[in-house]
């Protein structure tokens, strides 16, 4: 996109929410703009506290440089929202939108309020013009009802632009993604003040995006851009799971077909990588979100079309469970199983809808015992996770059948199977002969991610089941 010079000029910025994207988002717009003073604001006075500590809340590779760069330079953490809506010209709504728990549209529809909450306080508290920036992900249209509760709420004759930007960064990777994202997506109004503002936004961005990466939509092909983004991403997912399900029961490798698919450049090669189920929180709260927002507009064909995808990605969970029941001789009571890998997948501690959680309570269903081991998820973390909200004693229940491992070789000491749920790099060099040696034999591992070298573990004497691989032996002719 080509700058206008006439384009307001930003100067200071304010991110509200300070999570998994608004953090690293504006940490690197500030280490990028050391002219803008960034300010990201929160509720959460903890999660503020890491920010301005030496243990930041949000583990991502590269992250803990950027900040130490700008941190009290042009990069500020504070709980002073008020003050910093004040004194940004730019603000960014970048506060968690999770899927309603109850009322209407519950289990399917966006919960707004946070986002409703911070355009109330943005009305309230400013007293110059301001360009509000949905950077949340959100359902279509949403700008709109920021703007009937801006005008109904700020000073008379105020002025405030609001502009649709979602961030497209993958966590584990978000420094790199943001530093040199495959395109910046900015919806606005087609009005010249809309413009004028997706421009100033765009200047932002210019200062280390090549401007062939910006461009520029109406506000509402931007907001369903981002719900479509992840809902076909996960589709090829569930996808090409579903493919994994025929491979283990023909013979075939699913790797080798993604392969074989992957090269037609029609097709392309990533994103096809077979696995246990996804998880994160983003995937399955967008499809979900857009399946409501299909069956809101009165397309029900289309809400159920969307809807398959997370349907066969909880069938892929739990046919992988099932699997290490049904290969374990039909019963895991009181048998150990290894778990490695908690997060929903590698280079980042976040468990948010993490395959490995589906896992565990179905291994805690069949009375097994569980030992977890991850190199980034906080102990903390996966007691909560595990723990039924609302079931009593299940808190003490889980730590009766669940413990937590300093280490992959400690979690498998013992084990009768060894479950990889994370795709970490040291599963890959794990002193599989020693693992082998401290387990109950046979020795079983199921590879979720398919990253182990199965020929070379079951020259140790492993028995290896890798997710969308065939048989290990099959028919004699024709093997
Ligand atoms: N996590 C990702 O990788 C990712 C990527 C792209 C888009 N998104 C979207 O970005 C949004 C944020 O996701 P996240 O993962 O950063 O969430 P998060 O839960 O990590 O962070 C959100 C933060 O907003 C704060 N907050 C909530 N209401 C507030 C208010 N009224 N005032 C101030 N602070 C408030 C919360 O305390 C929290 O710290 C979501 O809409 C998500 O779908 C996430
Ligand atoms: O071939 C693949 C690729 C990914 N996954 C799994 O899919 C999940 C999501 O992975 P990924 O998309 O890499 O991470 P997220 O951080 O969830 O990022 C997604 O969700 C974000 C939030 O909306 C978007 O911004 C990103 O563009 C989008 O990739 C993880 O469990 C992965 O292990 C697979 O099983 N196979």
């Amino acid at each position: 996109m080509v700058l206008d010079r006439t384009a307001p000029k930003v100067r200071a910025i304010c991110c509200i929410g300070a999570g998994y994207v608004g953090g690293p988002t504006c940490s690197v717009i500030a280490q990028r703009c050391p002219h803008i003073k960034v300010t990201i604001v929160d509720v959460n006075p903890v999660r503020i506290a890491a920010w301005n500590s030496d243990t930041l809340p949000v583990f991502e590779p590269g992250l803990d440089e950027v900040v130490k760069e700008c941190r009290g330079r042009n990069l500020f953490f504070s709980t002073d929202i008020d003050d910093a809506i004040r004194e940004a010209d730019l603000i960014f709504v970048s506060v968690n939108t999770p899927t309603k728990k109850s009322g209407v549209g519950a289990g399917y529809a966006a919960d707004l309020h946070y986002v409703e909450a911070s355009t109330r306080r943005i009305a309230s508290v400013s007293d110059a013009p301001k360009i509000i920036v949905e950077k949340s992900t959100v359902p279509c249209r949403t700008a709109s009802s920021m703007r009937v509760i801006l005008e109904a709420n700020s000073r008379p004759g105020l002025r405030f632009d609001i502009l649709s930007n979602p961030e497209f960064l993958a966590e584990g990777t978000a420094i790199r993604d943001l530093s040199a994202p495959d395109r910046v997506l900015i919806g606005s109004l087609s009005t010249p003040e809309g413009k004028a503002a997706a421009r100033a936004l765009a200047a932002v961005y210019e200062n280390w995006v090549p401007p062939e990466k910006i461009f520029t939509t109406g506000l509402w092909s931007s907001e369903l851009s981002k719900l479509a983004a992840n809902a076909l991403l996960a589709q090829r997912i569930s996808s090409i799971n579903a493919m994994a399900a025929i491979c283990e029961a023909t013979g075939a490798d699913v790797d080798e077909v993604a392969h074989a698919c992957g090269l037609d450049a029609r097709i392309g090669p990533k994103f096809l990588k077979a696995s246990v189920g996804f998880g994160g929180s983003c995937f399955q709260k967008d499809i979900l979100n857009l399946v409501y927002l299909s069956d809101s507009l009165g397309l029900p064909q289309v809400a159920a079309y969307w809807k398959q995808v997370i349907t066969m990605n909880e069938y892929s969970k739990a046919r992988f469970a099932q699997k290490v029941v049904q290969t374990l001789f039909s019963t895991i009571t009181n048998k150990k199983i290894a778990v490695l890998g908690f997060a929903f997948k590698k280079d980042t501690g976040d468990t948010r809808e993490t395959a490995a959680i589906s896992l565990c309570k179905d291994f805690r269903s069949e009375n097994a015992l569980v030992s977890i081991y991850d190199p980034k998820v906080p102990e903390a973390q996966i007691w909560l996770d595990l723990t039924e909200p609302g079931v009593v004693d299940d808190g003490q229940k889980v730590k009766q059948q669940v413990t937590i491992a300093a280490s992959a070789i400690e979690a498998c000491k013992d084990a009768e199977a060894v479950v990889i749920a994370t795709e970490w790099d040291e599963f890959r060099t794990l002193d599989w002969a020693t693992v082998y040696k401290s387990m109950k034999k046979p020795a079983f591992v199921f590879d979720g991610r398919s990253i182990v070298d199965a020929a070379a573990l079951r020259k140790i004497g492993f028995q290896v089941h890798s997710v969308g691989k065939g048989p290990e032996i099959q028919d004699p002719v024709w093997a």
